[in-house]
């Protein structure tokens, strides 16, 4: 980072970031610690590194894990091709993880390759994934004029004290108090001097960085108002909602792919007018078999559904074609992408028996391409003039969107009829 800064972030030498992820989750149970659960199939602690890493002016990510999840870490940075990042060993607690995280930096037994050291550090839990660039140059902006920063949202329940006989003792006044969160950040040698100073009372109870910065080194922090979604995932409930909110983001958009034929493209208008009141709906009709500029940009744009409308009775080629342009991208990496192959039954007078033999198919295919990140369903759209088409087409835009919005894996490779 250039000392002037690009327009795009602070006017700082040099921001790292450092995420304590050392911890063992005992709140939320299980004998998984919660960094390392998955939601959509990617561990929480994936989400956070991901936030910081698409943050250009974020030159080194620190990963604090314990020491028996190292290789854990470092199989996630390796799986999910995140760059940037180190792993260092956590503590016994949050500020000693830190303190270990903040020692990759300086000279001395731990940090055998020197990294560049930071004008100013981020520190955020790992288990606060919803953190946006927004907030981050806020408090790093903050900490390079005051010294210290942090985000702080405004108390739920009243803060109360109690007495040595378990009764109220006293309340303070909510409205005069906030509760802190993360991210925070620091000039380096601030809190780093401020960490060397810490008894292990302090290392080893405490909870609060900003307290050590004002405690050692006088540094008054800085208070940045923050976001509701900076909250930290600490029970049971905290992940299912984490979980709630990812698939909640995944379902913005969906580009719906007909062949040229008159009846599929038709159907893939009505479609259309069906989901545009609820998604973002991108329409391309284009022969799969070839490359598509219009699909190659839908792929950038990171859309993740995928409706492919075909009249055939094995389509599976078809779908094979999007399923290499899709992995091709790299969108199935880091997200499952749900792709909807919709079959179109306009025969009148012969059953479209999609015999069992093609519903085997289906399934084997789906399993193959789950291992991909990518979760295939079928849906056969009944287009005869015995069943109203506008009907139909209602009915398998309600079922786009249950796929959607569920992204149920055990779903994959069944047929929905609409
Ligand atoms: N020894 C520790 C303890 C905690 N943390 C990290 O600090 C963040 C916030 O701490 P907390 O929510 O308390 O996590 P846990 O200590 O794992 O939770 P619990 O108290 O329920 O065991 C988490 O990302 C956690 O992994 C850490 O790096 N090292
Ligand atoms: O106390 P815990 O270890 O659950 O979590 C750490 C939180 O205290 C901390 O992230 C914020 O309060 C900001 O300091």
């Amino acid at each position: 980072m250039e000392p002037g800064g690009c327009e795009a972030g602070p006017a700082v030498k040099a921001v790292a970031a450092v995420l304590p992820a050392g911890g063992s989750g005992e709140r939320l149970g299980g004998a998984t610690p919660k960094q390392f659960c998955t939601v959509q199939g990617r561990p929480l602690v994936s989400y956070t590194v991901r936030a910081m890493e698409r943050v250009s002016w974020i030159s080194d990510i620190i990963v604090v894990v314990s020491p028996e999840n190292i290789e854990t870490m470092k199989s996630i940075i390796e799986k999910y091709g995140h760059k940037k990042v180190t792993v260092a060993e956590g503590g016994i607690t949050r500020h000693r993880s830190i303190f270990n995280g903040l020692k990759l930096f300086s000279e001395n037994e731990f940090s055998n390759h020197l990294l560049q050291k930071p004008e100013v550090v981020i520190i955020h839990d790992a288990v606060r994934p919803f953190v946006e660039e927004d907030i981050l140059l806020k408090v790093v902006m903050a900490a390079k004029e005051h010294g210290a920063a942090g985000a702080i949202r405004p108390l739920v329940s009243t803060v109360i004290a109690s007495a040595a006989d378990g009764c109220l003792d006293h309340s303070l006044e909510r409205a005069k108090y906030r509760a802190s969160e993360m991210p925070q950040a620091f000039l380096f040698d601030i809190i780093y001097q401020a960490y060397q100073q810490c008894t292990d009372y302090d290392l080893d109870y405490g909870t609060e960085c900003l307290h050590l910065a004002l405690k050692y080194c006088k540094t008054n922090a800085k208070l940045v108002e923050g976001t509701a979604d900076l909250w930290k995932v600490t029970y049971k409930r905290d992940l299912y909602a984490a979980e709630s909110i990812i698939k909640d983001s995944l379902s913005q958009q969906i580009c719906i792919i007909t062949d040229v034929k008159e009846a599929v493209v038709q159907v893939g208008f009505l479609l259309h007018e069906c989901l545009r009141s609820q998604i973002k709906v991108e329409a391309v009709s284009v022969s799969l078999s070839k490359g598509n500029s219009h699909l190659q940009n839908i792929f950038s744009g990171q859309c993740y559904n995928f409706v492919c409308i075909n009249d055939k009775k094995y389509a599976t080629e078809e779908i094979q074609q999007l399923v290499n342009m899709l992995e091709e991208s790299n969108i199935p990496l880091l997200h499952p992408v749900v792709l909807i192959s919709a079959h179109l039954n306009s025969l009148e007078n012969t059953s479209f028996s999609i015999d069992l033999e093609e519903l085997t198919r289906m399934k084997k295919f789906a399993r193959e391409v789950k291992r991909k990140n990518i979760l295939v369903y079928g849906l056969l759209v009944q287009c005869k003039d015995s069943f109203p088409l506008q009907e139909t087409v209602n009915s398998a835009a309600a079922l786009t969107m249950a796929l959607i919005k569920d992204r149920n894996p055990e779903l994959i490779g069944q047929l929905l009829v609409a």
